[in-house]
């Protein structure tokens, strides 16, 4: 499984972003014609490979000309990027990124989510950085990706409203929204940007510790304000087996109809769970209420989340991760006189199973006319 962790020692921000993905490998003209998909002109990417504390990394400019449409409101931006010739997988992300900074904005300044008003967050160089990580990010198509802790900086940031605290009020919503944890050390002025703030929140899981994995390589995206300690945005990259911890979803519902109940079993497991099942229970009230539980990878798991909250009548879900022993799985065919039938061959030390598949004996069956149980002693003999 391919891994990446954002490492937010000195905050981040669109830019520091974009920066990191190219240093990490993300070719800047793929992801200059990427851009180009959106049909805005007056911008252009500069990615500049440089040092910064003896350190090699990329600074990425987004240079603009004038921005003539500076102002923009939030379905401006959707109807920009819904039109837009980029894959759905990346508008997707794109507009996710925006809401987070829509719905903060809209928070802070107590107007609804439409009616939120984009001044430098609204400006082409937002729609840049946050379409752009959203282009480098499926590019890379991560299985997981992680996020420490943010340092925030500290003092007062100039921007459209005045002088504003540090972290800058929408970023602060921003986090106040996911669970990120932020922290503020070493640096005055301010390290973590809205946009940078909401790249993070929503492709990235928070990692309190360094998670485990084994790195590969390193991505740094400097910013553009000097400090004093090292400004940069890194991202390693690393792989994880996906091997033995797998993740257990559950929850309880007393209010569903068998059909839904039935309906969203299939969804799950049509979407990659490992398995998912119901066990009877009684609930509060004494009501017969039904306990989910959904077996599925740690990559899987937003959707499995996103799928539960959408499909069932819960409002809260329990997820922990377990670990599990596998047996070592292999497959043969054999013939036997009326078809071939597969054979799961499980070993585990000096344990071996061999199981004929199930569907293959129940259609020799049903075209034969023979028993299941005369079709398994048949393969039986022969496997
Ligand atoms: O544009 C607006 S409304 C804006 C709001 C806020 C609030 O905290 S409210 C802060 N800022 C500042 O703009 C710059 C640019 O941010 P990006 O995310 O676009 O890089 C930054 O200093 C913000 O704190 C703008
Ligand atoms: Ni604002």
């Amino acid at each position: 499984m391919k891994v990446l962790f954002f490492d937010c020692f000195s905050g981040i921000s669109g830019d520091m972003v974009l920066g990191a993905f190219i240093d990490l490998g993300i070719d800047p003209a793929y992801l200059d014609a990427e851009l180009k998909k959106l049909n805005l002109s007056g911008f252009r990417i500069e990615a500049e490979q440089t040092m910064k504390k003896g350190i090699s990394g990329t600074r990425c400019h987004v240079i603009l000309e004038a921005d003539r449409h500076h102002h923009r409101h939030f379905n401006d931006i959707k109807e920009i990027i819904e039109n837009s010739t980029l894959s759905d997988e990346v508008k997707k992300t794109a507009l996710a990124i925006f809401m987070r900074v829509a719905v903060a904005e809209g928070k802070v300044h107590n107007v609804s989510v439409e009616r939120v008003h984009f001044h430098e967050v609204g400006a082409l160089d937002s729609i840049v950085d946050i379409v752009g990580a959203a282009i480098c990010y499926h590019a890379l198509k991560p299985d997981l990706v992680y996020g420490s802790k943010i340092n925030v900086g500290s003092g007062w940031v100039r921007c459209a409203h005045g002088l504003l605290p540090v972290p800058a009020p929408a970023t602060a919503e921003i986090l106040c929204n996911s669970n990120f944890e932020m922290y503020s050390k070493a640096i005055d002025g301010e390290s973590a940007t809205p946009t940078g703030v909401a790249i993070l929140a929503e492709l990235a899981t928070y990692s309190p510790t360094t998670p485990s994995f084994i790195p590969e390589k390193t991505g740094y995206g400097f910013g553009g304000k000097d400090f004093g300690v090292l400004n940069a945005l890194r991202i390693i990259q690393g792989r994880k087996s996906e091997a033995n911890t797998i993740m257990v979803v559950e929850t309880n519902v007393d209010d569903m109809t068998g059909e839904m109940a039935g309906y969203v079993l299939e969804v799950l497991l049509q979407n990659g769970a490992l398995d998912a099942f119901y066990t009877p229970v009684y609930m509060k009230k004494n009501r017969p209420g039904i306990h989910l539980t959904v077996l599925c990878s740690e990559a899987r798991l937003p959707l499995i989340e996103e799928i539960i909250l959408k499909e069932t009548s819960t409002i809260g879900i329990r997820k922990y991760p377990v670990e599990r022993t596998c047996m070592h799985r292999h497959f043969k065919k054999i013939a036997t006189p009326l078809g071939e039938v597969t054979i799961k061959i499980s070993q585990q030390g000096d344990i071996t199973r061999a199981t004929p598949e199930y569907e293959d004996v129940k259609k020799i069956a049903q075209e034969s006319g023979k028993s299941l149980w005369e079709v398994l002693e048949m393969v039986e003999k022969l496997k």
